[in-house]
Parts: C-alpha cells; structure tokens; sequence
C-alpha cells in the first residue's frame, strides 16, 4: 500500500544523488524496497562482522550513509536487469529477498555473497578506502554467485575449473549489467581483472596458460581469465592464437551465458564442458548452424578449448 512506497534520498560513495524505495517502519524510514520481489532489505554490520547485522535507518526519506544508499540503489538495478532481460524474479528465480549488508569488518578490501545474501567491506588504504557497494559490476558479480548457487543445474562447485567458471559468469553477467567497459572494479578504484585483456591484471587467457595453483581454491579468480576472455570474443569478435571469431554483441553473448548457467551446466562442470553448455545454449535460443552457435564455437577454439 502507499505507506510502503515511499521514496528515499541520499548521496552514493561518489556523491552522487540517487533515489530509491524504502519503507516506513516504527517511526522511522528503513531501506527496504518492497516493491521488487520479496523485496530488497539493506544492513549495516557497523563494522563488525555478525550479518546480516541493523537494517538501515533514518528519521528521514534522506539516507546519509553513501555505502547503504550505493548498495540498495544498485541491489534494485540489477534486480531489474535479471527480471526485464533474463525473466528471473531475483536470485533464485522465486521472488527471495534480496538481502545486502554494508560495513562489513574494518578495512575489509573485498564483497562476497555468502550463500545467503551480498556483504561489502568498505575498502582500506589499497583503493582510497572507497566501500565495494560503490561499484555495480560488484553488485552484479554477487548477485549472479546468487543465481549460479540456487540454480539446480549448476552451483559450479567454488575450486579448480568449476570455480574459475563459477567465477567467470558472475564477471560475465557483471560486464553486462555494468555495460560501458569490460574492467571489473573500475568504480571502487581498484581495477581487479579486465575480460578484454585478462593478462593486463596477471590472469591467463588461453588453456595453454592455464595455472595449476593450490592459492585461491586452485586459481579460480585467475584461470577465470580464459572464460572471460571467451566471452570478450564472443561480444566484440576479434582474432586470438590466430583464431578469428566473429562478435555477435554483449546482449546475446549474456543471453548465452545465463542460459548455460541455468540450464546446461552441472556442479563439476569444466572448461571443455563450459564449451558444450553455450553451444547448446546458443543453439536453443539461435538455432543449430547460426552464427552465434558459430562465434561461441570460435570464441572458446581461440582460448584453447576444444
Ligand atoms: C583475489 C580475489 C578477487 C576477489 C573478487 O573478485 N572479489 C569480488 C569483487 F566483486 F569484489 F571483485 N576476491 O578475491
Ligand atoms: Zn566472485
């Protein structure tokens, strides 16, 4: 009803001035969108590290906490952009809350979802103590570990081949949410892995660099390089290792991806099985022998996956 529509204010990490839904709620005004879903409830954990911890609060529709207001504000985008181009009702496909915690820990220099909900730290000497709720492609990567973790057919197991492509499709997704650059980080200065240049941040981008690495559960935000590289190609086409693949946009590249994601990739699912996943997903949405059942063909031949 009216009293749940109610319009908030305040400035992002940027100072930016955003608007956004809240709730009124015993006297005070919360950030809690109930008009998305099951809706969308964002937290401070004041910085300690119990989540999700206090659902943010003012006396006013004007929120001055620019982490809270970052991370409700582009909680609600990218709700939208998985309801309006994928046709999923959050997460999970069900319409579940969409719950974001903020200040999570001191200087903690990262955001993760934790099977739950997304948590942000507020970032520490390394990126100008910008908080990571600044950035929407982090918003989006969280959310679409989210997705990739509730959705039956894949959960991607978080090590090795399953985990670096566990970790390519929430950069994918993010780099089609965040649309102008293929940087991942760019908004909470701290550039952290481009899916045109993989290498330009240490990541590999073909099979033949593939790092066999007991770090970082096996290097899956490294090897993650090689699928995100695939996905450049399959969007802006190109030649790489001598192999030209034709570019059939970032729309239809996403469309391919989250169908994979959804419907044709399992738990261990490797590289090669990546492969299988979007080819059959491009064949479904395009048609056996299209072109975009092509490029994906390429776009993985030219990263060594065969
Ligand atoms: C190394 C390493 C990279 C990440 C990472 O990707 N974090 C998510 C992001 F959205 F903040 F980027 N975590 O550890
Ligand atoms: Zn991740």
């Amino acid at each position: 009803n009216s009293a749940h529509h109610v319009t908030g204010t305040g400035r992002g990490v940027h100072g930016d001035t955003k608007t956004f839904e809240v709730s009124s709620y015993q006297g005070q005004y919360v950030l809690w969108d109930q008009t998305r879903g099951g809706g969308i409830q964002t937290y401070t954990a004041n910085n300690g590290s119990s989540i999700p911890g206090y659902l943010v609060a003012s006396r006013t529709t004007t929120f001055n906490d620019p982490a809270a207001v970052d991370a409700h504000y582009y909680a609600a985008k990218v709700y939208d952009y998985y309801k309006n181009v994928h046709n999923r009702n959050s997460y999970d496909g069900r319409g579940t809350s969409l719950v974001s915690t903020v200040h999570y820990g001191r200087n903690y220099m990262n955001a993760f979802w934790n099977g739950r909900q997304m948590v942000y730290g507020d970032g520490g000497s390394q990126n100008g103590y910008t908080p990571f709720s600044a950035g929407l492609d982090v918003i989006a990567h969280e959310m679409t570990h989210g997705v990739t973790s509730s959705s039956d057919a894949s959960q991607l197991i978080y090590r090795n081949q399953s985990g670096a492509l566990n970790e390519a499709i929430s950069d994918i997704i993010a780099s089609d949410v965040d649309s102008n650059d293929w940087l991942m980080g760019e908004d909470i200065n701290y550039v952290i892995r481009d899916l045109a240049n993989p290498t330009r941040y240490n990541q590999p981008d073909h099979m033949s660099k593939y790092v066999n690495t007991t770090q970082d559960n096996g290097g899956v935000h490294i090897n993650s390089g090689i699928i995100n590289k695939a996905a450049y190609l399959m969007a802006d086409g190109g030649s790489h290792y001598n192999v030209t693949v034709q570019g059939i946009g970032r729309a239809k590249m996403a469309k391919i991806f989250h169908k994979a994601n959804l419907d044709y990739l399992y738990s261990n699912s490797d590289f090669s099985a990546a492969r299988s996943a979007c080819i059959q997903a491009a064949t479904a949405l395009y048609g056996a022998g299209s072109q975009e059942v092509q490029t994906v063909t390429n776009a993985f031949a030219a990263v060594g996956i065969h």
